[in-house]
């Protein structure tokens, strides 16, 4: 194994582990693997057998997730401190590993933020990924799965039920064109360099928690979505949850949103990277799916499964709409179970569950005061400094 010096921190499971998993030869780089999203990624890639390093600055994570995941596996993590901005960072790292594919994660991710900073959003989310793009056509690294998101179609057409990939994209705030831009900029890269083979994830709200308890969505700060606020009244740490908009023309007056688990999305991840593999081979092209369930959920539904999955009851108080929130955004998912082979099979119960169980089990998140319990579970796991 080639090593960096110093920037590379390689996650071990001793050697004595019980691994019958077979390896296989691709090695997968996933940028903001120790995120949300991206750690649950990761854990399904190594349980597929692929070898995986991870690039995060660690900005919106810990470590801790990836050494979970690491354990869960019963596999390796190989771990690159660094920043995607940082070419030369990134230049070294594909020079040290020959990697078959990127799925790409890192990025900042909440819309109302992106209003107050968009710079930084443009800088991030854009300059990223340029330079993550410089370094692929560099070293000659065609496979490339993107974190896009519902955010890019902005308010739905009037009338419409469910959201088509081919529905205009007009974002309404700084984050959806960034995501918008970048999807540009990737469909440029597959025009002008041959058989490259590009994947466009347009996510729509993911939630829920791997159903191990042992990893999920780090609470860090004021929570700007919908479940960790329900999950925080169902916890008692919020006295109510503000429901905002119970004037919306939907069945409950409460806004709708397409929930997806996270664990489908992972799944979703590795269907799309099989399928960037696939054009790749031949020619290449860009592809954009959506990633739903096709159904819709409203705020008080979930509020109801909430307190049926608990045993809680979730106050609630009706509250004015966020500026710039719509009725309803449910995807069709039809593109991605015709062509990626993909669908959700994870109920709204599931979700609520799984996501019930991690805030249980790790009260601060990824908190060092919750690690006493995750060193029992992840005992195996040795961290080293790579020379
Ligand atoms: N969670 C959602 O609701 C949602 C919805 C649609 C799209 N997305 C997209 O999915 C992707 C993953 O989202 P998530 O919820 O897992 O977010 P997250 O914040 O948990 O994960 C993003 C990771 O990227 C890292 N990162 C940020 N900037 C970086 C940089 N400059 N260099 C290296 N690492 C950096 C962070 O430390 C973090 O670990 C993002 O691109 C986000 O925009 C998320
Ligand atoms: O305290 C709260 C928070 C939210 N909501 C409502 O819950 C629904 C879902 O809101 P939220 O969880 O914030 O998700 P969205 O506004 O749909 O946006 C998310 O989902 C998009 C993809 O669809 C991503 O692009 C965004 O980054 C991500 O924040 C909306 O009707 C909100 O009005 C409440 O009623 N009370």
């Amino acid at each position: 194994m080639s090593r960096i010096r110093s920037q590379s921190e390689e996650i071990l499971v001793d050697d004595d582990s019980d691994s019958s998993l077979e390896l296989r030869n691709e090695h997968v780089l996933v940028t903001g693997g120790a995120g949300y999203i991206g750690s649950h990624t990761v854990l399904r890639l190594l349980q597929q057998g692929y070898k995986v390093s991870v690039i995060d600055n660690l900005t919106n994570s810990s470590q801790e997730s990836l050494r979970r995941v690491a354990a869960v596996a019963s596999s390796t993590v190989y771990f690159y401190h660094g920043d995607l901005r940082d070419f030369a960072f990134l230049d070294r790292v594909f020079s040290s590993q020959s990697f078959w594919g990127v799925i790409h994660f890192a990025a900042l991710k909440s819309a109302p933020e992106s209003v107050a900073k968009p710079l930084d959003y443009y800088d991030v989310n854009v300059g990223g990924t340029l330079s993550l793009l410089q370094a692929m056509v560099k070293h000659g690294v065609s496979r490339l799965v993107f974190s896009s998101t519902a955010a890019v179609y902005g308010t739905p057409r009037s009338g419409i039920d469910v959201i088509p990939e081919t529905h205009e994209t007009h974002p309404a705030n700084p984050y959806g064109r960034t995501k918008l831009a970048t999807e540009y900029m990737i469909r440029d890269v597959v025009e002008a360099y041959p058989n490259f083979g590009a994947v466009l994830l347009r996510y729509f709200n993911p939630v829920g928690a791997h159903e191990s308890g042992i990893i999920g969505e780090d609470p860090k700060g004021k929570p700007g979505n919908l479940m960790p606020f329900v999950l925080q009244v169902a916890a008692a740490t919020r006295g109510h949850l503000d429901v905002t908009g119970t004037d919306w023309p939907t069945h409950d007056g409460s806004g709708v949103r397409d929930f997806i688990h996270v664990v489908d999305l992972a799944d979703g991840h590795i269907a799309a990277l099989e399928h960037a593999d696939k054009i790749a081979r031949c020619e290449g092209s860009c592809d954009i799916f959506n990633m739903g369930t096709g159904k819709g959920t409203s705020v008080l539904d979930m509020i109801h499964e909430m307190e049926r999955v608990t045993g809680r009851s979730i106050p609630w108080k009706a509250s004015q709409r966020r500026p710039g929130d719509v009725a309803r955004v449910v995807a069709d998912p039809t593109s991605a179970q015709q062509i990626l082979n993909w669908s959700a099979r994870k109920s709204l119960k599931h979700m609520c569950q799984d996501a019930w169980r991690w805030v249980q089990t790790n009260p601060s998140g990824y908190h060092p005061a919750d690690a006493v319990k995750t060193q029992k579970k992840v005992r195996d796991v040795r961290l080293g400094l790579t020379a």
